[in-house]
C-alpha cells in the first residue's frame, strides 16, 4: 500500500477540511429534502387499504408487496437518505448522525460496557427511508436452520420452520453475485426479488483467517446454506459496490408508484413497535399505569428484549501492509478505484472481510452444532482515526482507547470482533414517561446471564489463538497486545479471569435488537403477537419487524427481518383475500372452483 512520510499531516488536513464540508452538504441535503416534502404536494388518496408505519427493512417490503394489490400509505418519521449513505466505506460515519439516526442509548449497564462513558451504549437505529437498512453494514446472513425450528416450536406453527422460511429468503433475491454462485439452490434470483447481493474484491486477511480456521479443524463454509460451524467469506447487500438496502431497492423508484404514497417526516406520534404499542395502551398493565397511560390491553410488550453482544479484541499488530491504516491509506488511488470501478476497500464497511461461526463447549455438550459465537476479522490497522471514530460513534471513553492504542499507533494490524450469537440474557424496553417524543428506557441487561460471559471468554481465547498462534498469522508476525487493558491489570494476563474482566469492559451492542414484541402461542404469557403477527387481543393490527422474533437468530438480523416482511405481507394478503372478493384485475385469479378470488402472493 502506498507510503508517504507526511501522511499523518496529510490525513489530518483531509479529515479536518472534508468533515465540515460533509456535515455542511449533509445539512443542506437534509433541509432541502425536508422542505420539498413539506411544500411539494404529493398525490394523496382520500382513503387507503393499508397503512404501514415505518419504512425500514420490513416496512418497505410490506408496503411494496401490498401496493401491488391496494392503496398503501407508508408513514416514515425520517426523510430520504443523503447520497453518502450508499458509500459502504462511510457506513461507520452514519452512526449517531441526528438527521438519520434516532440517537438512542441504553441505560447504564451493570454487568458490561465498563469502557463506555457512564456505561451507556449507543443504540443506532435508522430514522430514514429504508430504516436501519440505510445505515447498517449490509452483511447478508440468514441464520441457522435450528433457529427457525425453534421458532416453529415456540409458535406451534410449521410456517416458521427452516423449510418454510427458506422460500421467503429466496423470493427477496433478485440478483446474486456473491461468494457462492455455484450454490444455485440457495441463491437463485426470483422474478419477484429486489435484493442484490455481492462480494467485491477487497478481501485482505480473509484468506489468512479462513486458513487459520482450517488449521484448527474448522471447515470453510457458506454461512447461509445451511449454517454450521466454520469459517467463510461474507456477502453484502450491495449493487456495483453501492449500498442496496430496502430504500434503493424498493422506495427510491417504487414499482407501484400510483398505489404507494410515501409520507416522509411523518412520525406516527410514537417510536418503534414496543413504544408505539405501549403509548397506545397496549403493554404491561402496571407499567402503563405507572407512567399515567390507561391500559387497554395487558400484554408483555417491551419484555424479552434480546441483542447480540459484541466484544472487540484489539490491537493485533502485523508486519505486512495488509490492513487499512487511515493515516496512510486515505488515498486518491482507493477513491478512484471505488468511484471508477465500484471496487476496492471502500466497498467494504469497516473493512470486515470474513467471519466464522463457532459452537461453544456449552453447545457441544448438548451434542449439537448450533453455533453461538460469531467472529469477524476487521482489516483495520492501529490509527488515531480508529480510536477517535470508536469513541465518537460508540461512546467509548476516549482516554481508555488512547491508552490501549498509543504504543501501536500507525502500525498495520487487525481487530477481531467476538460476538454472542445466541445470548441468554434478556432485557426490557419501558417508557420513561407518556411523552411520545421521549426516548424509551432501553435496558438490554448485557452479560447478566453467566453463560453469556462464559461463551464470550471462549470466543476471546479462540480469537487470540487464531490471530497470533496459527501459521497464516505467524507468517505475518502477528501479535496481540501484551499490555493489559486499564482496569484488568490485577488479573493474570490472558487467564479466564482476565478475559472476563476484559469482556466486561469491552462489551457493546452489535445493533441487532429483537424480540420486544415476541411472537408465540396465544396462551404463552411471553407472547405479544401470534404466529400470523397479529397483536393479541386486538383487531386489524399487526407488528411486522425484527421485534417479533421469538428468539434472536444466530445471524445478522437484516435478511431475517426482510423475510419476516415478506411473510407478513402474505399473511395480510391472505386475510384480505378472504375479506374482499374482487375479481376485476389481471393479478387476481379464481381459486380452483371455490368461487372465491385470491390475490397472487407476490
Ligand atoms: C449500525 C447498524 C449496523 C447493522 N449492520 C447489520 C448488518 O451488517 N447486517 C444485518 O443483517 N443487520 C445489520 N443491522 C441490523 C439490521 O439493519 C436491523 O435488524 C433491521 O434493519 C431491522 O429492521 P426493522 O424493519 O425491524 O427496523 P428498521 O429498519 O429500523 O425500521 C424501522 C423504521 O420505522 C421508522 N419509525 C419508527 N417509529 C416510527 C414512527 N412512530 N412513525 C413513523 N416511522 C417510524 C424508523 O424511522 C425506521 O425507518 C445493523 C443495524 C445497525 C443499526
Amino acid at each position: 500500500m502506498p507510503q508517504c512520510s507526511c501522511a499523518l499531516l496529510f490525513y489530518y488536513f483531509i479529515f479536518f477540511s472534508t468533515t465540515p464540508l460533509i456535515l455542511f452538504f449533509s445539512a443542506i441535503d437534509y433541509y432541502t429534502d425536508y422542505f420539498q416534502n413539506v411544500f411539494v404536494t404529493e398525490p394523496k388518496f382520500n382513503e387507503y387499504d393499508f397503512i404501514v408505519v415505518g419504512a425500514g427493512s420490513a416496512g418497505a417490503v410490506v408496503a411494496h408487496r401490498l401496493s401491488n394489490h391496494g392503496k398503501v400509505l407508508l408513514l416514515e418519521a425520517g426523510g430520504s437518505p443523503n447520497p453518502l449513505h450508499s458509500f459502504p466505506g462511510h457506513a461507520y460515519g452514519l452512526i449517531s448522525k441526528p438527521e438519520i439516526d434516532w440517537g438512542y442509548k441504553t441505560v447504564p449497564q451493570k454487568n458490561s460496557s465498563l469502557a463506555f462513558k457512564n456505561q451507556e451504549v449507543f443504540w443506532p437505529r435508522g430514522k430514514v427511508l429504508g430504516g436501519s437498512s440505510s445505515v447498517n453494514f449490509m452483511f447478508y446472513l440468514r441464520g441457522h436452520p435450528l433457529d427457525y425450528e425453534n421458532w416453529s416450536n415456540i409458535t406451534g406453527d410449521e410456517g416458521w420452520s427452516w423449510d418454510n422460511v427458506l422460500p421467503y429468503f429466496k423470493k427477496s433475491i433478485s440478483q446474486y453475485k456473491g461468494e457462492h454462485q455455484t450454490n444455485e439452490d440457495q441463491y437463485k434470483g426470483s422474478e419477484y426479488g429486489f435484493l442484490h447481493i455481492e462480494s467485491k474484491n477487497f478481501k485482505n486477511l480473509a484468506r489468512e483467517f479462513i486458513e487459520a480456521g482450517k488449521e484448527l479443524g474448522y471447515d470453510e463454509i457458506d454461512a447461509n446454506g445451511p449454517q454450521k460451524s466454520g469459517f467463510g467469506h461474507l456477502d453484502r447487500n450491495e449493487r456495483d459496490g453501492a449500498r442496496y438496502g430496502t430504500y434503493s431497492a424498493l422506495l427510491k423508484n417504487p414499482k407501484h408508484p400510483k398505489n404507494l404514497v410515501i409520507s416522509k417526516y411523518s412520525q406516527a406520534v410514537k417510536i418503534d413497535s414496543a413504544k408505539l404499542l405501549m403509548l397506545s395502551g397496549i403493554g404491561p398493565k402496571e407499567h402503563l399505569k405507572s407512567v399515567g397511560i390507561k391500559p387497554l390491553v395487558d400484554l408483555p410488550v417491551g419484555k424479552n428484549l434480546q441483542d447480540h453482544v459484541l466484544s472487540v479484541l484489539l490491537p493485533f499488530v502485523i508486519e505486512k501492509p495488509l490492513s487499512i491504516v487511515a493515516e496512510r491509506d486515505f488515498t486518491v488511488e482507493y477513491f478512484m478505484e471505488y468511484f471508477m470501478k465500484g471496487d476496492g476497500p471502500w466497498t467494504c464497511p469497516l473493512m470486515i472481510t470474513s467471519q466464522a461461526f463457532i459452537s461453544s463447549s456449552q453447545v457441544k455438550q448438548q451434542g449439537i452444532d448450533w453455533p453461538d459465537i460469531q467472529l469477524y476479522i476487521v482489516a483495520v490497522g492501529n490509527s488515531v482515526a480508529g480510536a477517535l471514530t470508536l469513541s465518537e460513534a460508540q461512546n467509548y471513553k476516549k482516554d481508555f482507547l488512547d491508552k490501549i492504542y498509543e504504543p501501536y499507533l500507525g502500525t498495520d494490524g487487525f481487530v477481531i470482533l467476538n460476538t454472542l450469537g445466541r445470548p441468554k440474557s434478556v432485557g426490557e424496553i419501558t417508557l420513561k414517561d407518556k411523552n411520545p417524543f421521549s426516548h424509551p428506557n432501553i435496558d438490554p441487561h448485557y452479560l447478566e446471564h453467566p453463560e453469556d460471559l462464559a461463551a464470550l471468554v471462549e470466543g476471546a481465547k479462540l480469537a487470540v489463538k487464531i490471530g497470533s498462534e496459527t501459521t497464516p498469522f505467524r507468517n505475518l508476525n502477528a501479535t496481540f497486545s501484551d499490555i493489559p487493558i486499564p482496569g484488568c491489570e490485577a488479573y493474570k494476563f490472558k487467564s479466564t479471569e482476565y478475559w472476563e474482566c476484559y469482556i466486561r469492559y469491552f462489551s457493546t451492542s452489535l445493533w441487532h435488537p429483537t424480540s420486544s414484541c415476541r411472537m408465540g402461542k396465544a396462551d404463552d404469557p411471553r407472547s405479544v403477537v401470534d404466529s400470523k403477527l397479529r397483536v393479541l387481543k386486538t383487531r386489524n393490527l399487526r407488528v411486522i419487524d425484527a421485534s417479533v422474533m421469538p428468539v434472536i437468530v444466530n445471524a445478522n438480523t437484516n435478511a431475517p427481518t426482510i423475510m419476516i416482511g415478506e411473510k407478513g405481507a402474505d399473511f395480510i394478503l391472505e386475510h384480505w383475500a378472504q375479506q374482499k372478493l374482487v375479481c376485476d384485475g389481471k393479478d387476481y385469479y379464481l381459486y380452483k372452483d371455490a368461487n372465491k378470488c385470491y390475490y397472487l402472493s407476490y
